[in-house]
């Protein structure tokens, strides 16, 4: 198991696991929205919603055991994720691509990662992750998907095929309203996608491993 022990980044987490322990109190407001399954983005540009650290070991382990440098992320909000993704490739010699839609986010998420000594690696990327994700490289060795859950799925479908085989695609809140359709395509491509759930007390978590594109065993060769 490879432990994170990059004291600045510890530190830096420490600080903003403190911060959004008030997140249910900033929520409170939107607290019907968030019920009914219609929280907009704009109603959490104070809240972090943050993986919690168990989730940020987990991955921060796997990235490195998988040696996976081109990281991307969907959802940075101030960047709790990022830390341990940034702190990863810091590891692995790689980088991470992250995307957060509210400039006020984008704004303090980079400070933080000044703060934590990980500004080299990430480049975060300001606005919709349908538009700033597009042109993201080839080769994604990890793809995040923690932005909004009704957008997973078309933003999966627009990096697939940039996705290396054997990439892993780590789904957060993956039991929340809007992730269906995302998780009905992983099901109906078991060539394309090992997949399983992952019940925690949190959401859920639907872990993927992306096997390549099959198109090649679906078309038979005209001779
Ligand atoms: C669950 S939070 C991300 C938490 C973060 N990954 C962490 O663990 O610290 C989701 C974030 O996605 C952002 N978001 C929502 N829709 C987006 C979009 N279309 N493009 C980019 N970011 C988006 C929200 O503003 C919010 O900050």
């Amino acid at each position: 198991m490879h432990k994170l022990t990059d004291a600045t980044v510890l530190n830096t987490l420490d600080v903003l696991y403190k911060d959004a322990s008030s997140d249910k109190r900033k929520l409170l407001a939107a607290f019907p929205k968030l019920l009914f399954g219609n929280l907009q983005p704009s109603d959490a540009r104070k809240a972090y919603l943050p993986i919690n650290r168990d989730q940020g070991e987990f991955i921060y382990d796997l990235l490195i055991t998988e040696g996976a440098k081109h990281i991307v992320e969907f959802g940075t909000s101030f960047g709790i994720s990022t830390l341990f993704l940034g702190a990863a490739a810091r590891q692995t010699g790689g980088h991470v691509v992250t995307s957060e839609l509210l400039p006020e986010k984008c704004a303090i998420a980079q400070k933080n990662f000044d703060r934590a000594g990980i500004a080299d690696l990430v480049d975060l990327r300001a606005g919709d992750a349908m538009e700033t994700l597009a042109s993201v490289d080839d080769g994604i060795d990890f793809l995040l998907l923690d932005g909004w859950n009704n957008l997973y799925l078309p933003l999966l479908q627009m990096v697939e095929h940039k996705l290396n085989p054997g990439a892993y695609i780590y789904t957060d809140n993956a039991s929340f309203p809007g992730t269906e359709p995302l998780l009905s395509y992983l099901r109906e491509n078991p060539t394309k996608f090992d997949s399983d759930y992952i019940k925690t007390g949190k959401g859920g978590i639907e872990l993927t491993k992306y096997l390549g594109a099959c198109d090649r065993y679906q078309h038979k060769p005209t001779v």
